[in-house]
């Protein structure tokens, strides 16, 4: 039986037992268009039985008999329950959010092991500290006052709007090419099925226009808002061009990020649950969700005053970074993609594409995974199968997860590319300790190349954040995202088996 842990889904669960044995008790029939609730049995609490056994005693009029062991046990229950409910309730302050509740509880869970995991090994130290650090939203210890503005001094736009490459000939040879790429992208609406390593070695390193173009064209976007080609390919190579030449965050993972989230659209649990403009917002959101990603975390712009952290008061500071240059790119010359559109098209795709960029900031992570844990075990599925989602938090929590899941998702793709996907993110997170080392800064937790277990920091990333997530998507969508949980498992074996 599913275990419901968030607080405001096991109120409603609780609720509902209690209706249902209130009914049985007492024999008052609901109006006829009220079914009665099926009930799980999350907590403990309450131990209930169901309500249809054939050995319940019932009178000629369909009550149970009072005075029997089976009234007396569904009477003490029903009483435990509300008793549950009123001290659940109660707890409630007013200022706390459901939301931030169950965030809250999850953080509390996530610490209680990670505490108990840190005192076993000197990485499971290392690797727990990274993971309460990037994923908790907590605040770096001690800011470094003497470390004001460094880095920074590379202007984050290309100002002549110069691209590399030239449009025609992309369109031509690349997309829509009968060999090289366009073969290679073939297996572009399935879970681990291109090697955007390899299309980045034959589109000129031009992964993200690709990969962009050809989901765009095969979703119809092109005719559906009316874009013009040029002009999008314009767009997306100049968004491309941003991406800078770092280990991980370069537009490989852009487009990578792009063809997880066109895939994950495609789930037969969100059939025609969105909107086109939804889906456009959210392939774009992913396009540009790390553009100018300069390789260095969060955490470490915050800690050295940096001057983009200044920019953006500490606050989700490289995704606010990448949300300004991806739209003010799209203002430079023939980048507008989306001039006709109507004011409230363009505010709605600009609003989504932001609240969807600025949850990929990991510190967001509990409160993303806590919301949609809340939001699977209160989920409204209709007779088809299909999620309900009928207003915009219910809508763009899916999206902003959809896209979380996508950003996290490389150790769920097949392992010969996971196991590329982690030699750059090492890479990466090794490069940041060199210059953290270099000015005699405090190495970050995983950043320091002579004291880190590779092996043993994928299987609690993922045992810690990954599984935790993709499982909860899994759940949301069930039962067709079994497969990317099934390789996330196969996966996860594969590092333990190295340690
Ligand atoms: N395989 C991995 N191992 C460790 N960290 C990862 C891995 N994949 C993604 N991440 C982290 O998860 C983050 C997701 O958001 P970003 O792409 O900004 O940066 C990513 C990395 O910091
Ligand atoms: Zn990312």
């Amino acid at each position: 039986e599913d275990l419901i842990v968030t607080p405001f889904a096991q109120v409603l669960a609780s609720l509902r037992r209690v209706r249902n044995d209130f009914i049985v008790l007492t024999n008052i029939h609901p109006p006829n268009n009220v079914q009665l609730l099926t009930h799980r049995s999350p907590t403990g609490h309450g131990k209930m039985s169901t309500n249809s056994s054939p050995t319940i005693p019932i009178n000629a009029q369909g009550n149970v008999v009072p005075g029997t062991e089976e009234f007396i046990q569904r009477a003490t229950n029903t009483i435990e329950e509300l008793d549950w409910c009123l001290e659940q309730l109660d707890a409630v302050q007013t200022h706390r959010s459901v939301s931030e509740m169950a965030s809250n509880k999850f953080k509390r869970m996530l610490n209680k092991e990670l505490n108990q995991l840190s005192g076993m090994s000197k990485s499971g130290n290392q690797v727990s500290e990274f993971i309460s650090s990037t994923y908790m939203e907590k605040r770096p210890a001690s800011p470094n006052c003497g470390l004001m503005s460094k880095s920074f001094n590379k202007s984050h736009l290309n100002p002549t709007g110069k691209i590399m490459g030239n449009v025609t000939e992309l369109k031509y040879t690349i997309i829509t090419n009968k060999s090289g790429t366009a073969l290679e992208l073939e297996g572009i609406d399935m879970w681990g099925g291109i090697d955007l390593f390899k299309i980045a070695d034959i589109s000129n390193n031009r992964p993200l226009t690709s990969v962009m173009y050809t989901i765009c064209k095969k979703r119809d976007m092109f005719v559906k808002f009316k874009l013009s080609p040029v002009k999008f390919l314009t767009y997306m190579m100049t968004l491309e061009d941003h991406y800078r030449e770092v280990p991980y965050h370069n537009s490989l993972h852009a487009a990578d990020v792009v063809q997880s989230v066109h895939v994950l659209l495609s789930s037969a649990a969100l059939d025609s649950v969105f909107t086109d403009l939804e889906i456009l917002s959210a392939l774009i959101a992913s396009a540009m969700h790390d553009v100018d990603h300069p390789g260095l975390s969060n955490q470490y712009h915050c800690s050295n005053s940096t001057e983009l952290a200044i920019m953006y008061n500490d606050a989700s500071v490289l995704e606010n970074h990448h949300l300004a240059v991806g739209f003010k790119l799209m203002q430079q010359n023939h980048c507008d993609m989306f001039e006709h559109f109507t004011q409230k098209q363009w505010q709605s795709l600009r609003k989504m594409s932001i609240d969807m960029v600025l949850a990929t900031d990991m510190s967001k992570h509990m409160q993303l995974l806590a919301n949609l844990k809340t939001m699977v075990e209160t989920k409204k599925v209709a007779a088809s199968g299909v999620l309900m989602l009928d207003n915009y938090t219910d809508r763009i929590q899916v999206l902003q997860n959809m896209v979380h899941c996508a950003d996290l998702s490389n150790s769920a793709k097949p392992i010969e590319l996971y196991k590329k996907w982690v030699s750059v993110i090492i890479d990466e997170y090794w490069m940041q300790g060199d210059v953290e080392r270099q000015a005699g800064l405090e190495i970050s937790p995983m950043c320091d190349r002579h004291n880190t277990s590779i092996e043993r920091s994928q299987v609690m990333f993922i045992d810690f954040v990954v599984h935790p997530l993709l499982e909860t998507w899994a759940d949301l969508v069930n039962p067709y995202a079994q497969e990317i949980i099934n390789e996330l498992s196969d996966n996860r074996e594969y590092y333990a088996s190295l340690i």
